[in-house]
C-alpha cells in the first residue's frame, strides 16, 4: 500500500459510537484515534457523510462503500432513508452502527428519533418539519447528540434556543440528491454566512451541506464564514462519496482539503489572505519595494490574463495587458472556461455590459477550483435590480479575491446608501471610506479595492491608502475597467511567482500586496502620460498611457508611489 492509500480511519477494537441496544445511548467523546483531529470539545463534524442508498453506483453493495468511506476518513455518518419501512429502516441502522462502531464513528438517524433508540445510534438529526426538538430531546437519552436543518437565520436562532448540539445549514447550492425547489431552500453562501453570525459564541456547531464536492469545497469553506471569521465545523455530503465507484478516495480528497482549510483558518479570521509575518511587511516602503518587484515579475511570468469584461473597453484592456508584460485573453463563452482555467495567470469579470452571465458563472468556480485569483468589477451594480441580482448571483456562485469598484459600486454592495449613483459613475465619496473597505473586505473575505482620487484598500484588517493618479483618468471611458485589468495582471503574476506555499488556502501569493501594485501601476503610468508634453488632453492621453504602462519600471514606482497605511 503507497502512503496515499493510507486509510485515514482505521477499524478500532472498541468504539464509543456504537453499543448494544439494551444500553443507554451515549454522548461521543474524543478517543484516541480522533487525537488531533477534533475541532473542539465532543464529536468531529469535519466529513460528515449522509447515505443514498439510490445514488450507490452499480455493484457496489451499501455497506461495501460505507466502509470504504470510513477508511478514506469520514468523521460522522447520518442514516438517511426516505422510501423504506420501518423494519428495513431499523436494519440497516443496526449494520450502519455496528460498522461504524468498528471505525469509532458517531451514527445519527435522520428523522427517526425512535430508529436512533432502536439502533443504539449516537443521536437523530431533525428537520424543520420532523418531531419538535424537544419532544425529540425528552425521548432521548440526556447525552444523545440532537441535530437540526436550518435554511434561515430565525431557525438557527431558534436551534440555539432549543439546544441544538449542532446545525446542518443549507442547501448552500443545488442539488439533485434533494428536491431544494421550494422558494428559500437554497441559502447560498450568503445564507449561510448569516446563520454563522447567529451561531457565534453559542457553542453549536455547524455543518453546510447541499451541494458540497471537493471541487468547491475549498471555496464553500472560504466563503461560508461570519465576518468576525467564526467558520464552519464540517461539510455534510452524499453524492460526492456515495455515488462514486470509489468513496474512499472520494472521502480521502474532501477530509484532507478539510483539515488543510481549517489549519490555515485557525491561525486567525484574516490567515486566508495574509500571514501575520507577511501583515508585518505593510510598511508604505515594503508595499512600494513589493509592488516595485511585482513590475518585473510581470514581465517574467507573463501571466495570462483572462478577461470577460464589456464590449466599451476590450481592445484598451488587452493593450494595457500587454503593455504590462501580459498575456490578454477575452474568452466568454462557457464551454471554454474550464480549460482556460487550467492555464496559470488571473481572471477578471468585469460587468459592465453583461453578456455572457453562463461565462461569468463557469469562469470564476473553474478559477477558485484551480486557485486562480478572480478580480470582480461590478460596474455600475447599483443602477438596475438585475445588475444587483446579477451580482449576488456570481458572488454566490464563486469566491473573489478582490473586488475593486467605485464609490458607488462598493456603496451598493456594503448596503450603504451614503453615496450616489449615476449610471456607472458615482457622485461623491464616503466619511469613513477605510470603514466601508474594511468592512466589505470582512463581509466578502476578500479584498477590497474602492477607486477614486484616494485609492483604498483592504484585506478586512489593514487599509492602504494610495494617492497617485490624475484627473484625465476620469475623462477616458474605461479608466475603472483597465484598473481591473493591471490588477488581475499583477495578481495573476503574482499567484504564479509566489514561493511560499499556504496549504488551505485559495489562492496563493499575497493578493493585498498585488492589488496595491495593479493599483500603483496604473495610477502612477497615469501621472507621468498626462505630463507628457504631446498630452493636451483625453485623446492624446490614452495612447501615451498605454506607452508609459510599456515603459513602467521598479524605479519609477519605488520613486513615485504615495502611500500611507493603517493597521489595525
Ligand atoms: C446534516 C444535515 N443537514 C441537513 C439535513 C436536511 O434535513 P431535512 O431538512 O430534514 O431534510 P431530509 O434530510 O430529512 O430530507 C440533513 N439530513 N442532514
Ligand atoms: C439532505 C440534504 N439536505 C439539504 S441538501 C441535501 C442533499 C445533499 O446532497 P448532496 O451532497 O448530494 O448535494
Amino acid at each position: 500500500m503507497s502512503e496515499s492509500e493510507v486509510p485515514l480511519n482505521r477499524p478500532v477494537p472498541h468504539s464509543t459510537h456504537g453499543f448494544e441496544i439494551a444500553e443507554p445511548l451515549t454522548r461521543t467523546t474524543p478517543q484516541p484515534s480522533h487525537a488531533g483531529r477534533s475541532l473542539g470539545p465532543g464529536f468531529d463534524l469535519s466529513l460528515y457523510l449522509v447515505t443514498g442508498r439510490d445514488l450507490l453506483p452499480h455493484g457496489k453493495s451499501y455497506l461495501a462503500s460505507l466502509e470504504e468511506a470510513l477508511r478514506g476518513g469520514v468523521t460522522v455518518v447520518q442514516v438517511r432513508e426516505k422510501s423504506v419501512d420501518t423494519a428495513e429502516f431499523l436494519e440497516i441502522a443496526r449494520d450502519t452502527v455496528s460498522l461504524c462502531a468498528g471505525y469509532d464513528v458517531p451514527v445519527i438517524i435522520n428523522d427517526r428519533v425512535d430508529i436512533a433508540l432502536a439502533s443504539g445510534a449516537a443521536g437523530a438529526h431533525l428537520g424543520q418539519t420532523d418531531m419538535p426538538f424537544a419532544i425529540a430531546r425528552k425521548l432521548l437519552p440526556p447525552s444523545a447528540i440532537v441535530g437540526v436543518s436550518c435554511a434561515t437565520p430565525e431557525q438557527a436562532r431558534r436551534a440555539v434556543e432549543d439546544g441544538a448540539d449542532y446545525v446542518g445549514l443549507g442547501a448552500v447550492y443545488a442539488t439533485s440528491t434533494k428536491d431544494v425547489s421550494a422558494p428559500g431552500r437554497v441559502c447560498g453562501i450568503a445564507g449561510v454566512r448569516a446563520m454563522l453570525s447567529v451561531l457565534e459564541g453559542t457553542g453549536v456547531k455547524a455543518v453546510a451541506i447541499g451541494g458540497i464536492k471537493s471541487t468547491n469545497l475549498l471555496r464553500t469553506l472560504h466563503g461560508c464564514a461570519s465576518p468576525t471569521g467564526h467558520t464552519l465545523d464540517g461539510v455534510a455530503v452524499v453524492s460526492d462519496i456515495v455515488a462514486s465507484p470509489e468513496p474512499q478516495a472520494a472521502a480521502r480528497r474532501l477530509v484532507q482539503a478539510f483539515r488543510a482549510w481549517a489549519a490555515a483558518a485557525s491561525r486567525g479570521p484574516t490567515a486566508f489572505l495574509v500571514t501575520p509575518e507577511q501583515k508585518a511587511r505593510y510598511t508604505p516602503e515594503a508595499i512600494a519595494a513589493a509592488a516595485a518587484a511585482l513590475v518585473d515579475t510581470v514581465r517574467r511570468v507573463r501571466p495570462l490574463v483572462h478577461q470577460i469584461t464589456n464590449n466599451v473597453v476590450k481592445t484598451q484592456s488587452a493593450n494595457v495587458t500587454l503593455a504590462l508584460g501580459g498575456s490578454p485573453i477575452m474568452a466568454e463563452a462557457e464551454a471554454e472556461q474550464a480549460d482556460l482555467a487550467r492555464m496559470p495567470g488571473g481572471l477578471l469579470i468585469n460587468f459592465g455590459t453583461i453578456d455572457a452571465l453562463d461565462g461569468m458563472l463557469a469562469a470564476g468556480s473553474h478559477a477558485n477550483q484551480n486557485g486562480k485569483p478572480v478580480v470582480f468589477d461590478p460596474v455600475g451594480v447599483g443602477a438596475t435590480s438585475f445588475r444587483r441580482a446579477t451580482a449576488a448571483k456570481l458572488l454566490d456562485a464563486w469566491q473573489p479575491t478582490v473586488i475593486k469598484g467605485n464609490a458607488a459600486e462598493i456603496g451598493e454592495l456594503a448596503d450603504s446608501n451614503e453615496v450616489k449613483a449615476q449610471g456607472v459613475d458615482s457622485l461623491g465619496g464616503f466619511a469613513n471610506a477605510s470603514g466601508v473597505v474594511r468592512s466589505l473586505a470582512r463581509n466578502h473575505r476578500c479584498i477590497v479595492l474602492l477607486s477614486g482620487p484616494i485609492d483604498y484598500l483592504s484585506d478586512g484588517s489593514t487599509v492602504i491608502r494610495m494617492s497617485n493618479g490624475h484627473e484625465l483618468l476620469g475623462q477616458i471611458t474605461g479608466a475603472g475597467c483597465v484598473l481591473g485589468t493591471t490588477i488581475s495582471t499583477f495578481c495573476g503574476a503574482a499567484s504564479m511567482a509566489t514561493s511560499s506555499i499556504s496549504e488551505g488556502a485559495l489562492v496563493q501569493g499575497d493578493m493585498l500586496l498585488a492589488t496595491a501594485a495593479g493599483t500603483l501601476a496604473l495610477t502612477i503610468a497615469a501621472q507621468r502620460a498626462a505630463s507628457r508634453e504631446e498630452v493636451r488632453g483625453p485623446g492624446t492621453f490614452l495612447p501615451a498611457l498605454i506607452d508609459e504602462l510599456a515603459m513602467l519600471t521598479p524605479e519609477i514606482i519605488l520613486r513615485m508611489a504615495r502611500i500611507e497605511v493603517e493597521l489595525e
